[in-house]
């Protein structure tokens, strides 16, 4: 069986984060496992506070697993803290870990913060050169890229900055666009494929970018190539959006199991 890990923070509320990866992984057929960086208090209304692990601590389980099993993909989340990054990214680089898929998580839907704005030099300088893709929504696209994302030329521009910071590719996610279609659109340095999906009319969408990367680094690691991966989890995310669940009073979570039903 294909083993993926998944690097994020707990949602109590199983919307987004290690419990999302988790489920994602799951209706994949891969065997999960986690190491978590901070435990937020959240329900489906947003973050209402986060604690983060002491370093060591990451450090502790990042050694656990990699030092037990051989793990064919690697899915990161929120990382919070410049410490956390620079652990992560040593221990990554330590172990050899491969198709690393990096969800560079900035805010929650309620605008909590859950990655600290010195983080973000690090973020660039030590980790986003071990990735195989990043995939940004569009204001952490602009936060990265350092520019007004408004277009889809915008966008293509945004993902050439992005990858220079030694990605080897960008998938830019189109969530936040106002538009009838969602299209994502990845670069891999050569080329630029769209994914296109309906935009879908619901406040159902805790998790989306969550599930989303946790399904590529499952589809890497059951071998696929990246815009083969990307496609896959593509289908996947339109699929879990359309069948969401009304659970709680504010953004519920999607339905990770629907392919089952
Ligand atoms: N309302 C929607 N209808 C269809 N697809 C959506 C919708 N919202 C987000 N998506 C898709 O979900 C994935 C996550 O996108 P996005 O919501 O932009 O990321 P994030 O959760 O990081 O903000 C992308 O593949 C995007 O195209
Ligand atoms: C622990 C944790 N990690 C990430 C997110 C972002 O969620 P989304 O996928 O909806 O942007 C979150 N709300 N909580």
């Amino acid at each position: 069986m294909k083993k993926a890990l998944t690097i994020a923070g707990s949602d109590s509320s199983a919307g987004a984060g290690i419990q999302a990866d988790l489920k994602t992984f799951a209706a994949h057929f891969v065997y999960g496992v986690s190491v978590i960086t901070s435990v937020t208090a959240q329900n489906t209304k947003g973050v209402i506070a986060a604690f983060d692990l002491p370093k060591d601590f990451v450090k502790l389980q990042l050694e656990a697993i990699f030092t037990d099993i051989d793990i064919d993909a690697v899915k990161i989340g929120m990382l919070s803290s410049k410490e956390i990054i620079e652990v992560v990214s040593c221990r990554l680089k330590y172990f050899k870990a491969r198709n690393i898929v990096l969800d560079p998580v900035v805010f929650s839907k309620n605008g909590f913060k859950l990655l600290k704005d010195e983080a973000i030099k690090t973020l660039y300088d030590e980790l986003i050169p071990l990735c195989k893709v990043i995939t940004p929504n569009i204001p952490e696209a602009s936060l990265l890229a350092e520019m007004e994302i408004k277009s889809i030329d915008d966008i293509k521009l945004a993902c050439k900055k992005i990858l220079s910071f030694g990605c080897e590719s960008v998938l830019i996610k189109g969530g936040h666009f106002d538009s009838d279609d969602v299209v994502d659109i990845l670069f891999d340095g050569k080329d630029f494929y769209y994914f296109k999906g309906k935009r879908i009319n619901t406040k159902n969408t805790h998790g989306t970018g969550c599930t989303l990367s946790s399904a590529i680094a499952a589809n890497l690691a059951l071998g696929y190539d990246v815009p083969y991966a990307v496609e896959k989890s593509k289908e996947y995310i339109q699929g879990a959006i359309e069948n969401s669940l009304n659970i709680g009073l504010g953004f519920g979570p999607l339905d990770h199991f629907y392919l089952f039903k």
